[in-house]
């Protein structure tokens, strides 16, 4: 049964800037039964807007009979430090106001977030992650905890995501935070504060989680037709409508700010050693339409990991086909973790 529970902790955690946090919590949620050599674990670092419960959001990959199956597994999932599913995140009270943080919650690193889960994955008694899996931001994570904690994770899979955030992603990050700042009850302490600049910056952002081929294909009118509102506009203001009901502008800064800040090579003497010090076996997985975070990024973080080999999935949709794409990715997953031969895949040359 899937279970969720919240680790309380109680010590101060100093943060990669020097800041402080007085103690924090995650909200996390596990799946199966940890087996008796504890060899059976499989733990998921979620994407920007995702949760702990995995089954939500990469249905096609967990559960009963598939890739990672609960009956076999013990999967772990933890929502993101800043975030804002039941983890210490800005909206959460400061105990040494009583008020919420808003917009004095310190600005936190991958870093920082893999150290909670460390954390967490201590409390748990957890020796050795078997399979670490994430993807976008999650994968960041999921780098940044087997390079700072090589000997945690045995094999590492990180999906449409990257070594360091490209001055690309953190100008279109940027550009959200914008339109936030253009709101003007962003000032506001209060939990909605900047909610309509955050429609927004999820309509901007869909422009990078999707591509020109994939609005084609779902958006196009048939008609020439004059129209006061055409379908591409509707399903913006829709996109941006569904993440206000489920996020707040806050976590949203908070964590834009953290992909910018994501950079594996600080105070490790750099991208390719931070890379080389990577001990898991890798499977590294792009996908071909990705314009956020595209193919040669990928092919950066493969190279320099020394067990690493990279494959590419194919999606008409862009940076989101790694949530979409599940049967590509449970056949690469599935040939990985049973250490089977690779059938040979295709990687564009130009980039
Ligand atoms: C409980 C939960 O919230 S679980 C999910 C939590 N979220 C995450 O974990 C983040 C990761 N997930 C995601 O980012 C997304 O869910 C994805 C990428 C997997 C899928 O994206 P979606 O937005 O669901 O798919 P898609 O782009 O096809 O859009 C479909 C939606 O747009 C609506 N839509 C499509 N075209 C239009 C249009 N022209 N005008 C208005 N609405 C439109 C559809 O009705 C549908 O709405 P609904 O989601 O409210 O039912
Ligand atoms: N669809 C993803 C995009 C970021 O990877 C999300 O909302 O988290």
């Amino acid at each position: 049964m899937l279970k969720g529970r919240v680790y309380n902790h109680t010590e101060e955690f100093t943060l990669e800037s020097g800041q402080l946090l007085p103690g924090f919590q995650l909200f996390y949620t596990t799946w199966g039964t940890l087996n008796e050599d504890r060899s059976n674990v499989v733990w998921v670092c979620h994407a920007f807007t995702g949760n702990a419960f995995v089954k939500d959001w990469w249905e096609g990959l967990f559960g009963e009979g598939k890739t990672f199956d609960p009956a076999k597994h013990f999967i772990v999932c933890a929502n993101t430090l800043g975030g804002c599913y039941g983890s210490t995140g800005p909206l959460s009270i400061n105990p040494d106001t009583g008020k919420p943080y808003y917009h004095s919650f310190p600005t936190l690193t991958n870093l920082d977030v893999v150290r909670s889960f460390d954390a967490l994955r201590q409390h748990l008694g957890i020796e050795q992650i078997n399979v670490l899996i994430g993807g976008s931001l999650g994968g960041q994570q999921a780098l940044e905890w087997a390079i700072e904690n090589p000997q945690v994770t045995k094999k590492l899979v990180q999906v449409a995501s990257n070594a360091r955030q490209s001055p690309w992603a953190i100008a279109l990050n940027e550009s959200q935070r914008m339109a936030i700042e253009q709101d003007v009850t962003w000032q506001l302490a209060t939990d909605d504060a900047g909610l309509n600049g955050m429609r927004t910056a999820r309509s901007m952002a869909l422009l990078s989680y999707r591509n020109y081929h994939a609005y084609n294909q779902s958006q196009r009118e048939h008609g020439p037709e004059l129209k006061r509102t055409y379908k591409a506009a509707s399903y913006q203001q829709h996109q941006g409508e569904k993440l206000a009901k489920r996020f707040n502008a806050f976590t949203y800064w908070q964590l834009t700010k953290m992909m910018d800040s994501h950079h594996v090579g600080r105070n490790r003497g750099g991208l390719e050693q931070a890379l080389r010090q990577v001990q898991a076996e890798t499977l590294v997985i792009g996908v071909d339409t990705d314009l956020l975070f595209p193919l040669n990024e990928q092919k950066f973080v493969a190279n320099y990991i020394p067990k690493a080999q990279l494959q590419v999935i194919h999606s008409e949709a862009g940076h989101d086909g790694f949530l979409l794409e599940t049967v590509q990715l449970a056949h690469h997953l599935d040939t990985f973790l049973q250490n089977k031969q690779y059938r040979k895949t295709w990687i564009p040359t130009v980039f």
